[in-house]
C-alpha cells in the first residue's frame, strides 16, 4: 500500500512561501495522496532518485520514492526547487540501510598550516564510520576535522541521526553502530526513519503541521524522547537534562499517549504561568477528546481540590498569617528561642522536608543548619510549631507541609479518591518534599508517575533526594542530551556559568558535558557600561537593531533581577518609541505586542529568539538584598547557588541571540566565561 513520509524540515521550509502558496501546497499534498499519477501532478523523474511534481505554475515539489513509499522533501519556487534537487541525492545508506537525503556538494575543511591537534576521528576506521551512517562522499571531509567548532559546522550538513552519533563519538563516548536495516524491510518499519521523517496520514495532522510549521516538536521526536513517551515503566521514572533538551515536550507527548489509552492524566508545573504555557501547547498537540482526559494544574491548586472535598472552607496560610502565628506561638511556649531562628527552622527544615510529626522532627537531619540541637531543644521548638499550626487551624488555614500531609491521609484512607491514573510533573526541581509525596499519592498507577526537571534551574527551595522521599527511580532515570532551543554557542556559555556536574535530584550528581545543540549561531555578547543609564540605553538600541533585522518585537525579551531595573529598561524603550509588554502570571501574552520585559524568576519555561539580560553586576547577581540577612555560611552558599541558577534560567531562554550587560563590577557568575 502506498504511504507518505515528510522530511522533518519540510514544513518549516514552507514558511517563506505566501499564504496562498501554502494553501496550494496543502491542496497538492491532498491530491498527491489520492493519486500520485493524476495528470495535474505532472510527476517527473529527476536525477539521483528524486522526482518533481507541479504544485502551481511557479512551485515545484521534490520527492523521493522508496518502494511503495513517497517521501515529501521540499516545495519551492521552480528554479530554487530544481537547484536544491541538483545538490542532493536520496536513497538507502549502503551499510546501515537508513533512508538518507545527502548533500552532494561536500564542504571543504581548511587545513591548518601547522596541524596543532590530530584529526578528531583519526583512530576510527572508514568501515566503522560508514557503519554509523556517514555518507561515503563525506568521509574525506570528516577525516580533516580537528576541532569541535569545525565539526559542528560540518554536522549541520549531514543527516541528523548521523550528526548526533558523530557528536557523541567526538565527546569520547563509546558509540555502537545502529542495527543495519535489511533492504527488504519497508522504511517505515525502521526505527532510524523516525528521526528524520514523519508519517502524516490524516488530514487533521496535516492541517496542524501546515498551520504551525515551526512547531516541529508536535511531529518529530528524537528517538530518546519517543522511547520515554511510549515506554511502560514498572515504577516512577525521572527525566532530567539541561535547559532546552525537550523535557517538557516529552511530558506533553506522554500525557497525550496516556490519554489515548483512556487514562486520566494530571500534568503539573510549578506556577500558573507555566501551566498556561502547557495548556496552550497541548491545544496544538491534542484532539478535544484527548484534552478532556488531561488536567493541567499547579500542585497547589490540586492540593486544594483534594482538601476542599472534605472541607470546602479551607485556605492557604500566606506568609503574613504564618509570621504572626509564629510570633504568637513563640511568646506562648517557654524556651526563649529567637523568632528569626524559629522562622529559619520553619522555612529551611519544616517546610521543605514536609515535617508534620514530632518523630519526623526528632529524627530529621538538619544538615547546614548551623548550630546543633539537643533532643530537649528540639522538643521545645516542636511545641512552638505545634502551637503555630493550631493558630492557623483556628482560622481554617494551613501551611504547605501540613496541608499536603492532610491530603495524603485523605487519599490513603480512601475518604477522597484520586481522579488520576497518571501524573506527570514538570519543573520537578522546584517542588518540596510534601508536594512530591502528594503527587505520588495522587497517581494510581506507580508506573505512570513521571518526574521531569533540571536541578540546574532550581530557583526555589533547597532540593531533595527522590529516594529519600520513597520515590524510587533507580533504573528508571534518563538524561536528555540534544538541545533543541538554543544555539551551541549560547548553550556552551550558559553551561559554563552553571558549572558541572549538577545535582541529579536523587542524592547524587550528573554531568551535562555530553549535551550538544546542532544549531549554530553568533557567540553571545558580554557588555560592560559606565552607568546603569548607559546600559539600558544600549539595551534599547539593540532591541531597535533586532527589530530592524526583522525579529518581531514579541520574539525579543529583556530580563532583569528586579522590577526596578525593568522600569528603567521600560523608560529607555519608550524613549525610542519601542513598545514593551510586562510578563506577568495571569496575562494574555499570546495576543500582546511589544518587547517582553520580565524578572529572571518570571523567565522560567519561556523562550525567545533574542534575549538581553541587564544588570549582570556583582551587586545584583547574587542580589545583595537577598544575602544581607543570611549569616549561616551554608544558607549563604545555597542562596548564591540559587542566584547562579537564576542567571542560567534567564540565559537559556534565548534561541538565537543573547546579550548580557552590566555596569560596575561584573557578576562573579561570569568568571567562567570570557567577558
Ligand atoms: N523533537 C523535537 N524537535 C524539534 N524541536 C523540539 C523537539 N523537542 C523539543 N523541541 C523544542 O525545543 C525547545 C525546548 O523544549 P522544551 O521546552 O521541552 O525543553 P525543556 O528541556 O523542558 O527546557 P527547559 O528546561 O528550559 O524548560 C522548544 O522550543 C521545543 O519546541
Amino acid at each position: 500500500m502506498t504511504a507518505f513520509l515528510f522530511a522533518n524540515n519540510f514544513f518549516p521550509e514552507l514558511d517563506h512561501l505566501s499564504a496562498d502558496d501554502r494553501g496550494a501546497v496543502t491542496t497538492f499534498i491532498g491530491e498527491f495522496q489520492r493519486n500520485p499519477k493524476s495528470p495535474g501532478i505532472s510527476l517527473e523523474r529527476l536525477q539521483n532518485d528524486l522526482w518533481s511534481g507541479r504544485v502551481t505554475r511557479d512551485l515545484r515539489a521534490i520527492l523521493h520514492k522508496d518502494g511503495d513509499i513517497w517521501v515529501f522533501l521540499r516545495v519551492d519556487h521552480h528554479d530554487d526547487a530544481y537547484r536544491w534537487a541538483e545538490r542532493r541525492r536520496a536513497g538507502r545508506h549502503p551499510t546501515t540501510g537508513a533512508l538518507q537525503v545527502v548533500e552532494t556538494v561536500v564542504r571543504e575543511v581548511e587545513r591548518p598550516v601547522e596541524p596543532a591537534a590530530p584529526p578528531l576521528f583519526a583512530e576510527r576506521s572508514d568501515s566503522y564510520l560508514l557503519s554509523l551512517g556517514v555518507p561515503s562522499t563525506w568521509l574525506p571531509t570528516l577525516r580533516e576535522i580537528r576541532d569541535e567548532q569545525t565539526l559542528l559546522g560540518v554536522l549541520a550538513h549531514l543527516p541528523q541521526d548521523v550528526a548526533e552519533l558523530l557528536l557523541r563519538l567526538s565527546t569520547g563516548e563509546l558509540v555502537t553502530p545502529p542495527e543495519p536495516i535489511p533492504p527488504s524491510t519497508p522504511i517505515l518499519d525502521a526505527p532510524a526513519a523516525r528521526r528524520d521523517f514523519e508519517v502524516i496520514g490524516d488530514e487533521a495532522t496535516l492541517r496542524r503541521a501546515m498551520e504551525a510549521p515551526f512547531e516541529r516538536w508536535i511531529h518529530f521526536l528524537h528517538p530518546s524522547q519517543q522511547d520515554l513517551v511510549t515506554a511502560g515503566f514498572s515504577g516512577p521514572a525521572k527525566v532530567s537534562g539541561a535547559a532546552g533538551t525537550g523535557k517538557t515536550v516529552v511530558a506533553m507527548h506522554r500525557a497525550r499517549h496516556l490519554a489515548r489509552q483512556g487514562k486520566r492524566v494530571l500534568l503539573t508545573s510549578y506556577v500558573n504561568a507555566l501551566c498556561g504555557n502547557l495548556e496552550r501547547q497541548l491545544r496544538q498537540l491534542c484532539t478535544p477528546d484527548e484534552l478532556a482526559r488531561i488536567r493541567v494544574s499547579t500542585v497547589h491548586n490540586q492540593l486544594l481540590v483534594v482538601l476542599r472535598k472534605q472541607d470546602p472552607d479551607l485556605h492557604w496560610a500566606d506568609d503574613g498569617a504564618i509570621k504572626s502565628a509564629l510570633a504568637r506561638a513563640a511568646r506562648e511556649v517557654p524556651g526563649g528561642f529567637d523568632v528569626d531562628f524559629l522562622a529559619a527552622e520553619w522555612a529551611h527544615v519544616i517546610q521543605p522536608q514536609g515535617i508534620v510529626t514530632w518523630e519526623q522532627y526528632r529524627d530529621v537531619r538538619r544538615t547546614g543548619r548551623g548550630r546543633a540541637l539537643s533532643v530537649r531543644e528540639r522538643k521545645q521548638i516542636w511545641q512552638v510549631f505545634v502551637r503555630l499550626r493550631e493558630h492557623l487551624a483556628g482560622a481554617r488555614k494551613g501551611d504547605r507541609a501540613a496541608l499536603c500531609a492532610r491530603a495524603i491521609d485523605l487519599l490513603a484512607s480512601g475518604k477522597v479518591a484520586s481522579e488520576f491514573d497518571a501524573v506527570l510533573v514538570d519543573e520537578l526541581q522546584d517542588l518540596q518534599a510534601g508536594e512530591l509525596r502528594l503527587l505520588k499519592a495522587l497517581c494510581k498507577s506507580p508506573g505512570d508517575l513521571m518526574l521531569v526537571g533540571d536541578a540546574g534551574q532550581r530557583i526555589y527551595g533547597p532540593g531533595f533526594s527522590l529516594s529519600a522521599l520513597g520515590i524510587e527511580v533507580r533504573g528508571r532515570s534518563y538524561i536528555l542530551k540534544v538541545n533543541y532551543r538554543t544555539t551551541e554557542q549560547i548553550r556552551q556559555h550558559a553551561d559554563r556559568v552553571l558549572g558541572d556536574p549538577v545535582d541529579n535530584l536523587d542524592g547524587h550528581t550528573e554531568t551535562r558535558r555530553n549535551t550538544r545543540s546542532l544549531v549554530q549561531g553568533p557567540v553571545p555578547t558580554f557588555q560592560a557600561h559606565r552607568s546603569s543609564k548607559a546600559e539600558v540605553e544600549a539595551a534599547a538600541a539593540l532591541v531597535r537593531q533586532f527589530i530592524a533585522d526583522k525579529f518581531p518585537a514579541s520574539a525579543i525579551a529583556i530580563f532583569a533581577r528586579t522590577n526596578n531595573q525593568l522600569d528603567a529598561v521600560d523608560a529607555a524603550l519608550a524613549a525610542l518609541q519601542l513598545p514593551s509588554y510586562r510578563l506577568r502570571d495571569d496575562d494574555d501574552r499570546d495576543n500582546a505586542t511589544g518587547v517582553r520585559l520580565g524578572t529572571m524568576h518570571g523567565a522560567k519555561g519561556l523562550e525567545f529568539r533574542a534575549v538581553i539580560v541587564v544588570g549582570c553586576s556583582d551587586r545584583y547577581l547574587p542580589h545583595a538584598a537577598v544575602l544581607k540577612d543570611i549569616q549561616d555560611p551554608n544558607d549563604r552558599e545555597h542562596a548564591i547557588q540559587s542566584e547562579r541558577q537564576l542567571l542560567y534560567v534567564a540565559m537559556t531562554r534565548a534561541r538565537e541571540r543573547l546579550l548580557l550587560s552590566w555596569s560596575g563590577a561584573p557578576s562573579r557568575f561570569l568568571i567562567p566565561v570570557p567577558v
